[in-house]
């Protein structure tokens, strides 16, 4: 594939994620350029990543190939409208939450879009994202796989509306493994051990595990067998765990987070509706 340039309109977490991971693949910094108002941030881009930053859009975007937005869903108007101009012939990469094709379409005034949807552990390369792409920007599934994949894994999409479930599993998914990482230190904690000692216990645990049931011809379900022996200790919290719902509750707090997914895309274009009036 030929060099080719790249904007991130927003440098907050996660373009920085991203970037981090770009320019150790075959990225070089000259080709990714950073848009963002606030000029701290633009000189950490530029002193850790070495690349290209300005404080806003300008004709400097005319020949850029790509853009991605990466600001939060309710910047995404106006950065869009201050931008248009210079998007026209560009690959749009879009990684605002639940904001939907039809409304980046109407926003853009084109097609060649792509929605993904990442999570925070892109950072270390060890992240997920979900895309899906509209038809006209078939032939860009190679540049968009370049931009993604030092980031870690990559899902396509068959339907639009399967990323609001990438973002209920994956996208928030890290808050969740957090949430439980905090809930396993607590107990070290109460046992004895001291927080760096009880945080090593819990992160060990869930790293080690996560990293069996990757290397593992066996599925979860398998290896969750082999560790309750029949009359020991394990089946004892796993039956609270049962006895408490934790498999419904886990289902009820992703269909939350699934449903919050969809009703952000559904204000979002009601917002965009109304404007239009
Ligand atoms: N955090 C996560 O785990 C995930 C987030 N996402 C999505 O990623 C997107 C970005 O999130 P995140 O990186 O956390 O957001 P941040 O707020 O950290 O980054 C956005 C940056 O863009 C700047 N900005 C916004 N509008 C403009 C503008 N018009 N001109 C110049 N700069 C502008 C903001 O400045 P200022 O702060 O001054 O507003 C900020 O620095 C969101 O849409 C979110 O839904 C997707 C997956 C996971
Ligand atoms: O909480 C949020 O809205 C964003 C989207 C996925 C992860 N964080």
């Amino acid at each position: 594939m030929n060099r080719k340039t790249i904007v991130f309109y927003g440098g907050g977490n996660m373009a920085s994620a991203i970037i981090s991971k770009m320019v150790t693949s075959d990225w070089s910094g000259e080709d990714i350029h950073v848009i963002d108002r606030n000029t701290e941030k633009l000189e950490r881009f530029s002193k850790q990543f070495g690349v290209q930053v300005h404080d806003k859009p300008g004709s400097w975007m005319a020949q850029i190939d790509s853009v991605v937005l990466a600001v939060k869903p309710q910047q995404l108007p106006d950065a869009i409208a201050s931008a248009k101009e210079w998007m026209d012939e560009a690959l749009i990469i879009s990684i605002a939450a639940g904001v939907r094709i039809e409304d980046l379409r109407a926003m853009l005034g084109q097609n060649r879009i792509c929605r993904a949807m990442p999570n925070t552990p892109m950072k270390i390369g060890k992240g997920v994202c979900g895309l899906y792409a509209t038809a006209e920007a078939d032939e860009d599934h190679l540049f968009i796989v370049k931009v993604f994949a030092a980031c870690g894994d990559l899902i396509w999409c068959d339907k639009e509306e399967m990323l609001e479930g990438v973002t209920a599993v994956s996208g928030s998914g890290p808050a969740y493994v957090f949430r439980f990482i905090e809930a396993l230190e607590n107990a070290g904690i109460r046992y004895g051990f001291n927080e760096v000692q009880a945080r090593r216990l819990a992160i060990a645990t869930v790293l080690g595990s996560a990293e069996l049931a990757r290397q593992s011809d066996e599925p979860p379900a398998e290896l969750r067998a082999k560790v309750t022996s029949k009359g020991g200790t394990t089946y004892e919290a796993l039956k609270v765990m049962q006895e408490r719902g934790f498999m419904e509750m886990m289902q009820d707090a992703m269909d939350a987070c699934r449903r919050r997914s969809a009703e952000l895309g559904e204000a979002f274009h009601e917002n965009l509706e109304s404007k239009k009036d």
